[in-house]
């Protein structure tokens, strides 16, 4: 990264900007001529004073006539030519603005699906979209200036030393003392506060993020806003960095504001001195205004300059969050599939750990479902069953073992009939913003009517469509029509049971669903298992009695296998899993009923 880093801030966005990369050249080569025409009229007017002032008595009005001109049309041209410089500079901030989102988007569509589940969408957003917005800012308005402010102070300093040396050297003299100050503010320890000004102020704003969406818990529980500490804590945090970043720079920034509108403090003593060693008054006077016309402009530039090396590094932070998210570790997706002799599902020996984390997540997991079985994976939080299943579709590769589908390993089987063979409904299932109808047919894009009808039917939606007044038309998230989760769950299931996948993976998603929504997702999930392979993630046991195959995940292991009655019989880890299980439901009953029974639980 650091590599990356050193490269000139310009050269990192040329890989964004497709084809006419000109573009950017050329808008920094107009912006630099308009600098020049733009500093000549101060040329000119000086030319003009002073052929005045050395000769009174006998003005040439056509010579003065002819430089005034020169002087307007030298502004007008460089104004034009500052026109093209941003038009060109715009069509490439446009250009490397939608190449760093197509880039981004590009790479997004190839992520392990596992990527999802670690990073969230608002992060992913805020790296393509925002990181692309500010990229363009910087590009279409701060880099023509930008160009601008470099050639302009050395065309500047140039011309200060030939119009009159003397006066040239003292007029320097605020600059350089300028420029040291500004080379202290820009010391290690000033970019060092430039960084955790950012950092504080992002961790501050990702704070606020979890604080807004934390609200309805707070509220819920009662709790206050202390609750919250994070991002008091934040904000504090923030408060103390400010506070000593502005002790930092409150001095040698009050000394560079003030020097470098100095210039008529030493050009004056100078002037004075030159007049009373008799030297030309009207030229001395004429070359005075010229200093005291053209200094401040310098002094302008040299501030501006400042604020450039803000506005890159804000670039170069967009454009790093980019290049990391481009260099991430995408899977080599095999392009022929070797032919699955069947649907079943087997894991070998599967070993693996989540990045950054030492603890094996599964370790050393066998075992095969047989094509159309059922098997449920159950057993305490945290002991590795959503892991399983997310394996199997390949949102990771293992660390050891093998994943096979019909026999072949998930790695050989192109990402197309992968995504094919296997149909997805885990607990937290969106649905788009958009019609039910395309929430549905997602599943199968060219499904009939008949073929929806029947996807709705299977998965108990109906009831929910016929409540809708606009039915299967209606748009989600409009007119206030949201779903509950448990109804959101069905239509996920209608989703799934029109991809009609051979596998299905299933997260038993009855966490936020009522007894009248979990009844009729149990009967949903039954017919959409028909006939299938099916892994299923059971929380409630209930669902589990009739299965093919129960196994019980303990720590990344699996501690127990086989069906209800034998593994009640067993009375392992299943039998006090059910009994714990039992006891909670009469605890339910009883509570329900008003008695004080409810302690049992
Ligand atoms: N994205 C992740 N990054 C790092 N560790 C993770 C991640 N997801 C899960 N883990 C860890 O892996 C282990 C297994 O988690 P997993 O979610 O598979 O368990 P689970 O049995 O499905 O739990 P639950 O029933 O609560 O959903 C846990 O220790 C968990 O903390």
């Amino acid at each position: 990264m650091s590599a990356t880093k050193k490269k000139f801030v310009l050269k990192r966005f040329i890989p964004y900007m497709g084809k006419k990369k000109v573009l950017l050249p050329l808008a920094l080569v107009l912006s630099g001529i308009s600098a020049v025409l733009n500093i000549l009229p101060f040329v000119l007017i000086w030319y003009i004073v002073r052929e005045i002032l050395s000769n009174p008595q006998a003005i040439d009005t056509l010579n003065i006539n002819f430089y005034a001109w020169l002087a307007f049309s030298s502004a007008v041209g460089g104004i034009l030519i500052y026109f093209l410089s941003l038009m060109s500079s715009h069509l490439a901030a446009f250009r490397v603005e939608v190449g760093m989102q197509k880039l981004g988007m590009e790479k997004i569509m190839s992520m392990p699906l596992g990527f999802f589940d670690q990073h969230s969408s608002g992060k992913i957003r805020k790296i393509v979209n925002d990181g692309a917005s500010t990229t363009h800012t910087f590009l279409a308005h701060q880099l023509p200036d930008m160009a601008g402010s470099v050639i302009s102070p050395v065309i500047l300093i140039a011309l200060l030393l030939l119009v009159d040396w003397k006066m040239g050297l003292v007029s320097l003299i605020p600059i350089i003392l300028g420029f040291m100050t500004m080379r202290f503010m820009m010391s290690e320890e000033g970019k060092k506060f430039q960084k955790m000004y950012y950092d504080s102020l992002e961790e501050m704003s990702s704070e606020s993020v979890e604080y807004i969406r934390g609200i309805p818990v707070v509220k819920t529980f009662g709790q206050t806003i202390f609750s919250f500490k994070r991002f008091y804590n934040s904000i504090i945090r923030y408060k103390e960095m400010v506070y000593d970043y502005t002790l930092l720079w409150r001095k040698p920034m009050s000394f560079f504001s003030t020097v470098m509108q100095s210039a008529a403090f030493f050009l004056i003593p100078m002037v004075i001195f030159m007049i009373g060693r008799g030297n030309n008054l009207p030229l001395i006077l004429a070359d005075f205004v010229f200093y005291l016309l053209v200094s401040p402009i310098f002094a302008m530039l040299i501030m501006k300059s400042m604020h450039f090396q803000q506005d890159i590094l804000i670039a170069e932070q967009a454009i790093d969050r980019l290049d990391n998210l481009l260099n991430y570790k995408t899977m080599a997706y095999s392009e022929h599939s070797k032919s699955m002799t069947d649907h079943s599902l087997e894991f070998k020996n599967v070993t693996f750990s989540y990045e950054g984390s030492d603890k094996r997540a599964i370790d050393q997991i066998s075992f095969k479902l047989n094509e159309g079985e059922t098997i449920a994976l159950v057993g305490a939080s945290g002991g590795g069953k959503t892991t399983i299943a997310r394996l199997a579709a390949r949102f990771w590769d293992v660390d050891e073992g093998e994943v096979l589908i019909g026999g072949v390993n998930v790695k050989d089987i192109p990402k197309e009939t992968l995504m094919e063979t296997i149909a997805l409904v885990f607990q937290n299932t969106k649905l788009f913003k958009g019609s039910l109808r395309e929430n549905v047919m997602f599943g199968k894009e060219e499904a009939s009517g008949s073929e929806i009808d029947r996807a709705i039917d299977y998965s108990q939606s109906k009831e929910i469509i016929e409540n809708l007044s606009d039915g299967l038309d209606t748009i989600m998230g409009s007119k206030g029509t949201y779903l509950s989760g448990g109804e959101q769950q069905r239509i996920a299931l209608a989703r799934a049971m029109l991809k009609n996948a051979p596998i299905v993976l299933l997260d038993e998603a009855t966490a936020f669903a009522d007894p009248e929504n979990e009844h009729l997702i149990q009967k949903a999930l039954k017919m959409l298992g028909r006939g299938k392979t099916t892994l299923m993630i059971a929380h409630r046991l209930t669902s589990v009695q009739n299965v093919d195959r129960i196994l019980v995940v303990d720590d990344g292991k699996i501690v127990e296998e086989g069906t209800h009655e034998a593994l009640l019989h067993k009375g392992g880890l299943y039998k006090v899993m059910w009994e714990e299980y039992q006891r909670s439901i009469d605890w339910k009953i009883v509570a329900k009923d008003g008695h004080e029974g409810g302690q049992c639980a």
